[in-house]
């Protein structure tokens, strides 16, 4: 979810640049425009690094001073879990599934409620063994060296798990097994001089130095691939071409200074794109200087952070839990990422863990408290009001969860749409 922050600056700059145009704009929320917003506050909060219980709950955007403008609509139905026609009982499953996840989101249920934990279904939780990550590789990725190069098969799977460093030890032990020797790429990484105070600074970080660091978001020094591996990328590069944060390709060829690759998931499925080396930097960087790196922005993403998942829809999700979940929302966005109950595995090999079928979720409650819908309406009024709106409609067929709608609108018919999760 994104900053209030980011909502609270669009407003300032919507009732600048709008109240030239009309009148009272200035006073009214987002200059007078209509903006509707669609999240879901079981999911991850705004990340605050360092950040507190208290900070991530001010930070999410119904703290904001805006919040009380909103009028709020609950979205009943998982689309996600819609798979065409099935039987009765069939559709009895989903909905006993279905209710599951709303109750891990919502922190409903806790087997033991002082440690956060919560039993999982003996269907979902698979045994470890003396080798865990070949398990979960296995279980996830079963005949892998058949399967690797038909482009259906890293798209539709994917294994996740809380931090970045196990991450890269999944993706690099899943790398090893693809055959081919694949390319290496390395950054070219130096201090930004505008971030420097005097001309020698930099004899103060060695090429080395730099090359060693790592931050969230932002490539490693080294990436390897192969051709058919699934990466995902790291930066919005062209929305148009559908190339944004988070946009998963297939590598189908390895450049000299690029690699080619084919647009795996989106309404671009299947476009060729060439991804060139671009210069990064982080943004939150705890070094008293600024880094650039330029690297392709890409990373192997046969596994991938639980936060990095957002917004996919897998047949196959494994969540591997060397340790366990670490803030709001990581559980819910794992088990809501499945397009059925059969896809999810979950091995828990938490070392501080008693019972391995005992996982814990982490709910912060007290940011629900202000996000049931503020109207009560009957389900026909509701009815009503979603025919009136098209953009309205839209969102109430695709979205999941909450869904707000600003009206503060003036006589023109101007809208803005703007989504939390992006
Ligand atoms: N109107 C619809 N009819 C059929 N399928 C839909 C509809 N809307 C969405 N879906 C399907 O539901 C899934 C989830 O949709 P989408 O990613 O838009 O939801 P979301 O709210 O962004 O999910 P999340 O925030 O949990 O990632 C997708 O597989 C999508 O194809």
């Amino acid at each position: 979810m994104a900053n209030k922050l980011c909502f609270e600056a669009l407003d300032k700059t919507l009732r600048d640049i709008l109240r030239m145009r009309y009148e009272n704009s200035s006073d009214k929320p987002f200059g007078g425009l209509t903006v509707v917003c669609g999240g879901d506050f079981r999911q991850i909060l705004p990340v605050i690094p360092k950040g507190t219980r208290a900070d991530i709950v001010d930070a999410s955007l119904n703290s904001s001073y805006l919040w009380p403008f909103f009028t709020i609509y609950e979205l009943k139905q998982n689309m996600r879990l819609c798979n065409g026609k099935v039987s009765d009982c069939e559709a009895d499953q989903i909905a006993t599934f279905d209710k599951w996840l709303l109750q891990v989101g919502n922190g409903s249920f806790y087997d033991d409620i002082n440690k956060e934990l919560i039993k999982l279904p003996p269907d979902v939780c698979m045994k470890s063994s003396n080798d865990p990550i070949g398990s979960i590789v296995e279980a996830v990725y079963p005949c892998l060296l058949q399967n690797y190069s038909d482009p259906t098969y890293p798209k539709e799977r994917a294994i996740l798990t809380p931090k970045n460093d196990m991450v890269h030890e999944l993706n690099d032990r899943i790398l090893k097994m693809i055959p081919g020797e694949g390319r290496t790429y390395f950054s070219s990484d130096n201090v930004c001089k505008a971030s420097m105070n005097t001309n020698d600074e930099e004899l103060l970080y060695p090429t080395e130095f730099l090359n060693s660091l790592t931050f969230p978001g932002i490539p490693n020094h080294d990436i390897h691939l192969k051709v058919g591996t699934p990466v995902m990328l790291l930066r919005n590069l062209n929305q148009t071409e559908g190339l944004c944060n988070r946009t998963r390709l297939i590598v189908r060829h390895l450049g000299n200074w690029s690699v080619s690759a084919n647009i795996m998931s989106g309404k671009n499925i299947g476009s060729s794109v060439t991804i060139p080396r671009i210069i990064m930097s982080p943004n939150d960087s705890k070094w008293p200087f600024k880094l650039n790196k330029r690297q392709l922005p890409l990373a192997p993403c046969f596994a991938m952070t639980i936060n990095k998942s957002q917004g996919q829809s897998l047949n196959h999700v494994g969540l591997y839990l060397p340790k366990q979940v670490f803030t709001h929302g990581q559980l819910y966005v794992v088990v809501s990422r499945v397009t059925t109950r059969e896809g999810l595995t979950i091995l828990n090999v938490d070392d501080d863990a008693e019972d391995p079928t005992f996982i814990k979720n982490i709910v912060y409650k007290e940011v629900f408290q202000n996000i049931r819908p503020m109207v009560a309406e009957t389900r026909e009024v509701r009815e009503k009001k979603v025919e009136d709106n098209i953009e309205t409609k839209r969102f109430v067929e695709g979205k999941v969860n909450f869904f707000t709608v600003l009206f503060s609108k003036l006589s023109t018919t101007k809208e803005i749409s703007y989504t939390i999760g992006e």
